[in-house]
């Protein structure tokens, strides 16, 4: 197994008061799993994201990743986790602006020190950014900006993936060839992948599904 979320809980404390959004959810995602998060704005989704990768912590329950309890690390220990575990794509891309493509889709494996050319040339090819290597973020269309992020977190390989609609700035059609490439590319590496979608026809491409329905997972 992956990724095994047991029984989390999480409120956040807000002017009002503390608000519960989490109320015990658990579910597992095995090697090379596919597994889609739906649900509505505000049920959940994006804290559930956050959680499995080691940017916040549950109030309880517990996250296994790759066997570890990433919620018993400490910032040294969860720094470590991020840069070699777990891969995030964000709505946000992130890219390095003073990086080009090529280097925005090498870092992180450099870093995790999983850099492998022929790897990276089979994304970047599969992507279609290999022509665009020697641009710069602010070059680059959204829908551009999404694939070199999405490239340069498979670049990693890492076993755990986590994205947030990471097709949101396509248009269908290349939104449904860029998913039905990175479903390809995450079961060829073995990688394990949790994406939130508001999409139910994107929903339906992957191995599962589950729904977040105010802070539990629905039957
Ligand atoms: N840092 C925070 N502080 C206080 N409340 C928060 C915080 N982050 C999220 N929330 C609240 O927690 C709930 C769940 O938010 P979350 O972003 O996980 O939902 P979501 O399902 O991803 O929504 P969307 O589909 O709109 O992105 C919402 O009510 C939100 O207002």
């Amino acid at each position: 197994m992956i990724l095994s979320l047991s029984d989390i809980k999480k409120s956040y404390q807000t002017a009002e008061g503390r608000t519960p959004v989490l109320g015990g959810v658990s579910f597992v995602l095995a090697r090379g799993e596919s597994l889609a998060l739906t649900g509505e704005s505000g049920s959940g989704k994006s804290t559930v994201l956050h959680l499995a990768g080691g940017l916040d912590k549950p109030d309880s329950g517990t996250i296994l990743v790759n066997g570890r309890d990433i919620t018993k690390l400490d910032d040294v220990g969860r720094a470590d986790f991020r840069r070699t575990d777990v891969g995030v794509i964000f709505q946000q891309f992130n890219l390095i602006p003073s990086l080009d493509v090529r280097a925005n889709v090498s870092f992180h494996a450099k870093l995790a020190r999983r850099f492998d050319p022929l790897w990276e040339g089979e994304l970047v090819e599969a992507l279609g950014i290999d022509q665009l290597l020697r641009r710069y973020p602010e070059q680059l269309s959204g829908g551009q900006q999404q694939r070199v992020a999405i490239g340069r977190t498979l670049a990693a390989r890492p076993p755990l993936v986590l994205a947030d609609e990471p097709t949101g700035n396509l248009d269908e059609r290349t939104a449904d060839t860029v998913l039905d490439i990175m479903l390809r590319l995450t079961k060829s590496a073995g990688i394990a992948l949790l994406l939130v979608t508001h999409s139910r026809r994107l929903a339906d491409r992957l191995d599962r599904r589950i729904t977040l329905t105010s802070g539990k997972i629905a039957a």
